[in-house]
């Protein structure tokens, strides 16, 4: 994978793919790395480049699929796409292989615009027209525990600072599993997306090799030069909007249809 982005604050790790969170003695933890070195068995026998009607992948992902390197964007994304792994014999050229190839070119990161002196921070913009169903890149961090996850939320509220876990739910046959990435101190250029209530991109749950899915970020509509990238926090997240309004953030995403607030996750 390549990447040519980094960090605009020195302390920060720049990470091209996520990594597994410290090291810990739990059996939570033993569980989560097994996951994260899983390889995944499942693999195609395709010849070169892989169709939708006869990649064993492709149909994994029960639908969902890329045409000609676009996701087909459906609004209810819920099923992960699995895409070709170092066991398929496809070329590197398959059509299911978009999000190991790394971010889509002219992404920024700069200071978002104030709204009565209240401020995002940093956010992400495209020098470039991005068209629907374009991966724009993975929200790579650490991978770690629920209970880390929520050791460091309460820390990142005690001392103020921005959120930067994100908890994905993906739901099966009655059961959930959950996926904590912590982009705070090791991160790829996903750190800096922002929460909008009418975004321009959604967030996918991608495994490639992994038992733990990548969090990438595909364009949800056209998107201009210039604007900023943006996806729902609130999706595939576990926000029950059970928190009071002392608990919750304001929301400034500035859309017509902003909630307000932004979206609460409860561990
Ligand atoms: C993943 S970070 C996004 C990058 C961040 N703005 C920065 O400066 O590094 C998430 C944090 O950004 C801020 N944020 C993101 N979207 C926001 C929104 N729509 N309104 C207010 N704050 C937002 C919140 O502080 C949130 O915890």
């Amino acid at each position: 994978m390549e990447d040519n982005y980094s960090h605009i604050e020195e302390s920060l790790i720049y990470i091209l793919e996520n990594i597994p969170g410290p090291i810990h003695t739990s059996n939570e933890y033993r569980t989560l790395l097994e996951n994260f070195e899983s390889q995944i068995t499942n693999h195609c026998n395709c010849d070169q480049i892989c169709t939708k009607s006869l990649c064993i992948c492709v149909m994994n992902s029960g639908g969902v699929c890329y045409i000609n390197g676009k996701l087909q964007y459906d609004t209810d994304i819920t099923h992960p796409v699995f895409e070709c792994n170092s066991l398929c014999p496809c070329s590197i050229d398959c059509g299911n292989r978009i999000v190991q190839k790394g971010p889509v070119e002219g992404l920024t990161i700069a200071r978002c615009v104030e709204t009565d002196k209240m401020s995002k921070g940093l956010g992400i913009f495209t020098s470039r027209a991005i068209s629907s169903g374009t991966f724009i890149c993975e929200y790579a961090g650490e991978v770690i525990t629920k209970s880390e996850a929520m050791k460091r939320h309460s820390e990142n509220k005690k001392y103020e600072r921005m959120n930067y876990i994100f908890c994905l739910n993906e739901h099966s046959n009655g059961n959930v599993t959950q996926t904590f990435i912590d982009p705070s101190q090791f991160g790829n250029i996903g750190r800096y997306i922002n929460h909008s209530c009418e975004p321009n991109c959604q967030i996918v749950p991608v495994r490639v090799d992994s038992l733990v899915p990548k969090l990438a970020i595909f364009a949800c509509e056209d998107i201009p030069p210039g604007a900023e990238i943006t996806f729902n926090y609130g999706a595939l997240s576990n926000d029950q909007g059970t928190a009071t309004e002392g608990e919750r953030k304001p929301c400034l995403c500035g859309a017509a249809l902003c909630s307000g607030w932004m979206p609460f996750q409860s561990y």
